[in-house]
């Protein structure tokens, strides 16, 4: 009886006809997308002479294979260059091999490693007779982990072409744009500002600052004259000091002196807990000589117990989280504001948008409630007119402190520069902003070959690059980690990654913050939660994997680089179709220069690691072999995710998170992202999948059929239809949720009595 043994990759098969079967019986071993199949002719199947039904993935194999068979693609192959050879079937040359993606086979042969799970080749072992294992026909099993295999070892097989189908690459028109300029330094010292001397030489010994900038040099003579401000300046020119020496200043020369139990003198408020942190590190310096004024962080992910004991000792300058302080005024009878009279808004706009609206309707509230007159303060790099009159409802005649201004008209074509000041955005002058046109297919392949090219290949680089959502970091990081990182890449310098996002326990994102705060080189893969404020020093590169949801948060995401008159790279990610954002920048003041996705992926050249056989003479051949590495690059990512249900799982909920973001872009971008426009099968295979999964357009977007069919079963009232503005709000709420919401339900939950007790205290 002839047997046959089927390793069963999805759209291939390889067979291998020489082994033999010690008994008469099938082996199945399925892993989700992979199995493993001995068989015999003789069906049903048998184990140990009972029968067995088979199971759905045993079904479901087995119809797969007579699909193939009735189709006439070729499944035993007897190969002569390799075991994991394919020959094309000259029937179904063309015929696509991704119904879901509409791919087709590539049309050149190319070496890639093929990696067997580990439980694969456990169960491979166990039925193949010795003898038979040390076959040279047998495939060799490999372990998981990819970046094992020798060049050499790669056999033949064919993958799905990463360079075919996909849309063409436009070329790119770059709209006139007048680059607005701010000079960061002034020639002014602080010592000529009426400060106490302790205070100018804490600013000279402990921050190493002695001239002021030029956002510092308009806005603490404001403040120091008690009015309002509303100050723009440009990322990384030195905003928080603009508002923490005039706050020092004037808290210190208070009398009689301030004591902790007064309470707040002074809330200041920013959107995450990495800037609260940050903030609340500087006050520390500068309050330095002045040790009778106590300063305080509040922020979601933190004990609320310790929280409310410091609050109750006494805090002067309370730093917050909008979150984390409504809750403290809805549960912690100690905060009082009786005292407050500087109130502060960093990062005004973020704070006043749309997801913070309603935390910040409350702490208002209560500000207002008691306390006497108080000094506004709102500031932010991307303050537009509309927000500032927002502001007004909380202000009192406010000085606009505007530190941009027109320098130099890059283009003839606009007669008046003054046209669109209110909406334009000043980036930093050092600033060299790219963009890349990558279709999506070959997106995770141009991230990775940019990340080499940068860490590997040059030296002392320290990259930020910003995706859409938690779980995509989550799974860039594993990816990353085990393909680039793995056994084979040995050879130094080593990739280091790190991660920051919202769904991160808060120790870990301390620590994260901490760790690249202090490395020289390395990468940090986050969400928006490090878009805003975070004053990372010698970053190099800003890597926008998604395009962010408006061009506000682009300029701060890039502003994460080029800080306080460094220089600093960024580069933008876009697909094809979304090439309309560079005009929507534009219409901000913002220009970039493209980079072209070849000159990104001939970097691979550098990597022998993604070597393959052929030999390449000629200028087009060598265009030729990056597309090859490409290749096997991608291949390398497939297996990783295809050889285990967990990591499968994971990309599936990268990808359909990624698209439920995708959704979530406002209306005023739909022409731009849209998920209609989505390639399904191209965007899985940038999250390392071979199809596209079921089901999940229909998740992202709550448009199937399905849902139809739920309505009908659920009993429980609709749920309101989110507008795209509100869905935003939702996924921006829950990047900068300060962690309080899912601490109270927990607590209406499950209130332990300590808690109970100390709340009837307060
Ligand atoms: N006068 C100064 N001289 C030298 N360095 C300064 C001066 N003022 C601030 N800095 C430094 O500049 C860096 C950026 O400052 P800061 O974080 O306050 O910028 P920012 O304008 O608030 O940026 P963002 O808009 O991104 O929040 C910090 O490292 C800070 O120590």
């Amino acid at each position: 009886m002839k047997e046959e043994l089927y390793l069963e990759h999805r759209s291939s098969i390889w067979s291998i006809e020489t082994v033999k079967c010690t008994s008469d019986r099938r082996v199945n071993m399925a892993e989700d997308t992979l199995m493993l199949n001995i068989t015999s002719d003789s069906a049903p199947y048998f184990h140990s002479n009972r029968y067995q039904r088979p199971t759905s993935k045993e079904k479901w194999a087995s119809r797969n294979i007579e699909k193939r068979k009735s189709s006439g693609i070729q499944e035993v192959v007897p190969s002569k260059r390799g075991l994991y050879s394919y020959e094309k079937d000259s029937k179904t040359e063309d015929k696509p091999s991704y119904e879901d993606t509409g791919e087709e086979e590539q049309s050149y042969q190319i070496p890639v490693s093929k990696p067997v799970p580990k439980a694969a080749s456990k169960a491979l072992s166990s039925v193949i007779p010795k003898s038979d294992q040390s076959n040279q026909a047998q495939p060799k099993l490999k372990s998981k982990h990819v970046g094992e295999n020798k060049v050499e070892d790669r056999a033949f097989v064919k993958t799905s072409s990463l360079f075919k189908n996909n849309p063409d690459i436009p070329d790119v028109h770059r709209p006139a744009v007048t680059q607005l300029k701010e000079k960061v330094f002034t020639s002014d010292s602080f010592a000529g500002l009426d400060l106490h001397p302790h205070l100018v030489a804490t600013l000279t010994k402990v921050l190493n600052v002695t001239s002021m900038t030029s956002v510092q040099k308009e806005t603490i003579p404001v403040l120091l004259s008690g009015r309002d401000a509303v100050v723009r300046s440009q990322t990384g020119s030195g905003k928080t000091l603009a508002y923490g020496i005039p706050l020092v200043q004037s808290l210190q020369a208070v009398e009689p002196k301030i004591k902790a139990r007064d309470g707040p003198l002074a809330v200041i408020v920013v959107p995450t807990r990495e800037l609260a942190q940050q903030s609340f590190q500087i006050f520390q310096k500068l309050l330095k000589p002045f040790t009778w004024i106590v300063p305080g962080v509040l922020m979601g992910g933190e004990k609320r117990k310790a929280e409310k004991a410091r609050l109750r000792k006494g805090i002067n300058i309370l730093i917050t989280t909008p979150g984390r302080l409504v809750d403290h005024i809805k549960n912690t009878l100690s905060i009082a504001f009786s005292a407050v009279r500087w109130l502060i808004l960093d990062e005004a706009d973020r704070i006043l948008d749309l997801g913070f609206e309603k935390d910040l309707t409350v702490i208002l509230n209560s500000l207002n409630a008691t306390g006497p007159p108080r000094q506004n303060v709102l500031l932010s790099a991307t303050l537009t007119d509309g927000l500032s009159r927002l502001a007004g409802i909380c202000m009192n005649e406010p000085v606009s402190i505007q530190v941009g201004e027109k320098a130099e008209l890059c283009s003839k074509s606009l007669p008046d520069p003054a046209a669109d000041l209110p909406d334009s955005f000043t980036v930093p002058e050092k600033l060299q902003q790219h963009m890349v046109l990558v279709p999506s297919k070959l997106r995770l392949v141009c991230l990775a070959a940019f990340l080499l090219s940068k860490c590997k290949f040059e030296k002392g680089h320290k990259i930020i690059v910003f995706v859409s959502s938690c779980e995509a970091v989550e799974f860039l990081l594993t990816l990353f980690k085990a393909v680039l990182c793995g056994p084979k890449a040995k050879q130094q310098p080593p990739l280091s990654f790190l991660r920051l996002h919202g769904n991160m326990k808060q120790e870990e994102r301390t620590e994260a913050f901490h760790d690249f705060s202090v490395c020289k080189t390395g990468i940090l893969l986050c969400t928006d939660v490090a878009a805003r404020g975070l004053d990372l020093p010698q970053v190099t590169w800003i890597v926008q994997f998604n395009p962010p949801s408006s061009p506000a948060e682009y300029v701060h995401r890039v502003g994460r680089t080029a800080r306080i008159g460094e220089k600093g790279s960024s580069l933008l990610f876009l697909t094809p179709v979304e090439t309309a954002y560079t005009t929507l920048l534009a219409n901000h003041n913002i220009s970039l220069s493209e980079i072209k996705l070849e000159t990104i992926l001939s970097s691979l050249m550098l990597d022998d690691r993604f070597k393959v056989r052929g030999k390449y003479d000629s200028k087009s051949s060598k265009a030729q072999e990056v597309r090859e590495r490409a290749t096997v690059l991608q291949t390398e990512f497939e297996d990783f995710v295809h050889a285990d249900d967990n990591s499968v799982q994971m990309a599936k909920k990268a990808l359909q998170s990624f698209l439920r973001a995708y959704t979530a872009y406002p209306s005023n971008m739909k022409h731009i992202f849209h998920i209609k426009t989505l390639h399904l099968g191209h965007a899985a295979k940038s999250f390392g999948l071979r199809d596209a999964p079921q089901g999940l357009v229909s998740t992202a977007n709550g448009s199937s059929k399905e849902r139809g069919k739920d309505k009908s079963k659920d009993k429980r009232p609709p749920k309101k239809k989110l507008s795209a503005k509100e869905q935003e709000a939702v996924l921006m709420r829950s990047e900068y949720a300060s962690g309080m919401d899912k601490d109270s339900k927990k607590k209406k939950k499950k209130k332990t009595q300590a808690e109970g007790e100390e709340d009837s205290v307060d």
